[in-house]
């Protein structure tokens, strides 16, 4: 082709000014915007390959432009990708040539390969800085990602962590460690304080928080919320504090992070963990509570008879599965009661039970099971101790319990003070079969009752007295 024909304008043209808008204004409106793109780099090897014959195939542009042009499909679509663009690209030289009478001169002049050089350096280091600045964003993304794979997971993990553990304690100091797990960079601190009782009911955990800082912390959470801010910086590092009051119905809630420095990617995200914490909170709080119901008995607080059952159930079996395991029982019933409620109304036969109940609690030791059995019926379960145990309970009761004394109103106004006497009777695993040990100690507490009929007959003494 003669040089400066009109080709060698209107190519260049038609692929450096027209075509991008074209392929751009395809992908963009394409469905399937990766085919679009595929088609468009096919479309863009056509041209390239046209317009190297109309070069009259100079052998630096032919090899720049073939070299991009293959380049680009390859990064794009792979290598089957790159070879029908070098098809396409070939039919469309040997497609113009022919249609042209193109010429094939593949030197043309020595300036002319000077300024192709610099085109072809310039141009690959353009696509070198693009590819680095693409991979740069990649990496961040990647960060990113891996980032917010650890939150979910976290998150993820956070409610199992927080379901299994078994007090509120434990639910604090669990969830705290498994964020920090997550988040070794982090510190975590929570504060929990009841609403209408906060310097009664109060829990505090932290995580990787240093000591000063939680010295720091404990001060800010005697006056909170009003001194606790949102963000407040300690030696360079960052504390945020998210409220967790809105998840939760009778306490206020703080989640403390703090940060290396300040983090905008994790701003967002603590209302996510606080909403978690409190949430499992919420429902371990609600579980403790219905538990509590289930297992307590309403007037005096102890145990219920459902729990000593199932307690009880528990010993026979240890013991049939273990029999050097003994456990024992002590049964008590309250004298007189009927007799109080007679004289003095059902309160304050309440109250005398009531009291019994506080009695016996002093004496018991952690690891008795203290139940209120029925209406004026105590048992204590020692789950793994001999008849020496429950001998010793007995004795301390019958020792102190006369010396207290119950003081109840009555009706008119007065007030009156009410001994406390109780029968008893104990048992162990170790004297009788373990299915009998409850019936041998309720059969020795009548006994013991009848005896003190007897004794109150003869005038020795009154169930209950009144002083
Ligand atoms: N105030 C009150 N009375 C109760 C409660 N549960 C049971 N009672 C009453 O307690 C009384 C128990 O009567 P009894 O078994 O004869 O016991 P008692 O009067 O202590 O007689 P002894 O055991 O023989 O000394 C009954 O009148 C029940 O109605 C309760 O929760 N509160």
């Amino acid at each position: 082709m003669a040089e400066g024909s009109g080709w060698t304008l209107i190519l260049p043209g038609v692929l450096l000014l027209i075509w991008p808008g074209l392929a751009y204004l395809h992908a963009a409106s394409a469905q399937n915007s990766k085919r679009a793109e595929f088609r468009n780099l096919l479309c863009d090897s056509l041209l390239l390959g046209a317009w190297c014959s109309v070069l009259d195939f100079y052998v630096l542009a032919t090899v720049t432009i073939g070299l991009a042009c293959l380049m680009n499909n390859l990064v794009v679509g792979g290598l089957r990708q790159m070879f029908v663009s070098a098809a396409f690209f070939t039919i469309a030289a040997a497609g113009a040539s022919a249609l042209t009478g193109g010429d094939f001169r593949p030197t043309i002049s020595n300036s002319l390969d000077i300024y192709q050089w610099t085109g072809a350096v310039v141009y690959f280091l353009t696509i070198g800085r693009v590819t680095y600045s693409q991979n740069r964003k990649i990496g961040r993304s990647i960060g990113e990602i891996k980032f917010q794979n650890r939150v979910f997971h976290a998150l993820l993990d956070l409610g199992t962590v927080a379901n299994s553990a078994t007090n509120i304690h434990r639910l604090l100091n669990d969830s705290l460690n498994h964020l920090h797990s997550h988040f070794p960079d982090y510190g975590f601190a929570v504060y929990l304080q009841e609403r209408q009782r906060p310097d009664v009911t109060r829990y505090a955990a932290t995580a990787g928080i240093g000591s000063k800082d939680e010295r720091r912390l404990t001060d800010l959470f005697a006056n909170p919320p009003h001194t606790l801010k949102t963000h407040q910086t300690s030696d360079g590092e960052m504390l945020y504090t998210t409220s967790m009051g809105g998840r939760l119905s009778l306490y206020e809630g703080w989640l403390i992070v703090k940060a290396p420095k300040p983090n905008s990617t994790l701003e967002p995200i603590l209302p996510l963990f606080a909403d978690q914490l409190a949430a499992a909170t919420e429902n371990k709080l609600l579980h403790l509570e219905l538990k509590k119901t289930a297992e307590r008995d309403g007037l005096t607080g102890l145990y219920n008879r459902g729990f000593l059952e199932s307690a009880l159930q528990a010993s026979i079996q240890g013991k049939a599965q273990t029999p050097s395991l003994d456990f024992a029982v002590l049964m008590l019933d309250v004298d007189g009661l009927k007799e109080v409620n007679d004289h003095y109304g059902h309160i304050a036969g309440d109250q005398l039970i009531t009291t019994v109940a506080e009695s016996l609690q002093l004496h018991c030791r952690d690891s008795d099971i203290l139940a209120r059995y029925g209406g004026d019926e105590f048992v204590v379960l020692f789950p793994s101790a001999s008849m020496s145990a429950a001998t010793r309970l007995a004795d301390l009761i019958r020792e102190h319990l006369p010396d207290q004394q119950c003081i109840i109103t009555t009706a008119d106004g007065a007030r009156e003070a009410l001994a406390l006497h109780v029968s008893q009777g104990c048992a162990s695993s170790s004297e009788a079969p373990a299915q009998r040990v409850l019936a041998l100690a309720d059969e020795r507490m009548y006994l013991d009752k009848s005896q003190r009929r007897r004794q109150r007959k003869d005038g020795q003494g009154t169930a209950s007295q009144m002083p």
